[in-house]
């Protein structure tokens, strides 16, 4: 990589883009802002260099949030047009929440980009996250104690919906991409809400400076991130094979459909970090609320762990030894098995009782969440 305020050769972005040639198609989600619109100038530029590339199109989201968002909208369209690519604008509509504003803007920003690329033949969604944007997001994700999974930060590709999220700036410091904007003599849009001390990641990121003072750059939080998504990776292929592991242990168990079962004695050897995933795994497949919280699942495993050892001491008589919701998945413990099924539709008013067993009350989960 070059120098942190060179402009990005044509050759280096060959490099950055160079996974994404054989794609289906593109679709380049462009705010207006600069990192956006250095990904659309470059992936314009590379285009033009190849005989035969994905076809690009362009899209806009317009959350219908700031008045100067219809105006930004037509200038990124303008841009695309000179460069020779399609572009759309997307209207975010409907009723905005009161609250965490910022996480409804981006799901449904998500979304539509999903929608746009899929009405666009485009197998993939590109945004212009930077290495900036990585160690920002790592850093979000430390102060709120997140898990490995969640200090992973970004990945440079993911899925959505059977389309690829790809990431292809994320090792590229902004002031690169500025850079090269300058050179390019192109403009761009500052979104204010950037700047604005309302929202946690502004205030975050003006912290930024003073940990590089002491060395933790931008560089080095999003090496960071890098060998935790290492670490992570590992852990999750541990776990694939743990699973594997209990299911052999089950043979004799007929397979029953939207349940998933296995022998506790195996499970409780496992390591905690292990037996933590299998939970979430089984929960977040068979729960209707959305992921479950990370601390939710942390005391759920607590209690079950406990259970486990207490029925191990004392049989509890065929009746179940835990059974407990959350987010909308019920876990039950009978006879040394260990049972994930989904809850039935939760009744207004918080706690159930069953005639049969011990209802726990059910541990509360709201919306999506980072591990
Ligand atoms: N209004 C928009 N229209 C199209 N693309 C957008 C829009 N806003 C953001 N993007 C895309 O998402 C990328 C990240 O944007 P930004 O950092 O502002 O969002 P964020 O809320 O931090 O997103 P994330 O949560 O995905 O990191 C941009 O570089 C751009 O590619």
């Amino acid at each position: 990589m070059s120098e942190d305020n060179s402009p990005i050769s044509a050759r280096e972005a060959k490099r950055l883009f160079a996974g994404l040639k054989g794609a289906q198609g593109l679709l380049l989600a462009v705010s207006g802002g600069p990192d956006s619109v250095a990904l659309m100038w470059l992936a314009a530029r590379w285009h033009r260099s190849l005989s035969r590339g994905p076809r690009l199109t362009v899209v806009t989201i317009d959350h219908g949030l700031r008045p100067e968002a219809a105006r930004e909208a037509r200038e990124v369209k303008r841009l695309a047009t000179g460069l020779g690519l399609p572009h759309r604008t997307v209207r975010w509509r409907g009723a905005k929440p009161k609250t965490g504003l910022p996480a409804a803007a981006r799901e449904a920003r998500y979304r539509l980009l999903v929608q746009a690329a899929r009405l666009a033949g485009a197998s993939h969604v590109l945004t212009a996250h930077t290495r900036d944007d990585q160690a920002e997001t790592l850093l979000m994700r430390l102060v709120r104690g997140s898990g490995l999974a969640g200090l992973s930060a970004m990945a440079r590709l993911t899925e959505r919906d059977g389309v690829v999220l790809a990431r292809p700036l994320l090792d590229v410091p902004k002031s690169q991409l500025i850079a090269t904007l300058k050179r390019a003599k192109i403009g761009f849009a500052d979104d204010p809400t950037n700047h604005d001390a309302a929202f946690t990641r502004p205030r975050l990121r003006a912290l930024l400076p003073q940990l590089a003072a002491e060395g933790g750059d931008a560089r080095s939080l999003a090496r960071l991130a890098a060998r935790l998504a290492r670490a992570n990776l590992a852990v999750e292929v541990l776990t694939d094979g743990a699973e594997r592991f209990l299911r052999l242990r089950d043979r004799g168990d007929a397979p029953q459909a939207g349940v998933r079962r296995f022998e506790a004695s195996g499970f409780a050897a496992l390591p905690e970090e292990v037996r933590l995933r299998i939970l979430l795994r089984a929960i977040n497949a068979f729960g209707h609320e959305g992921p479950a919280e990370l601390g939710k699942v942390e005391s759920l495993l607590a209690v079950l762990d406990q259970a486990i050892a207490a029925s191990a001491r004392a049989p509890a008589n065929g009746r179940p030894a835990l059974k407990q919701t959350l987010a909308g998945a019920l876990i039950s413990l009978a006879g040394g098995r260990i049972r994930i099924a989904p809850a039935p539709a939760r009744r207004k008013g918080g706690s159930r009782v069953d005639k049969g067993g011990s209802w726990h009350r059910p541990f509360r989960d709201r919306a999506v969440r980072t591990p």
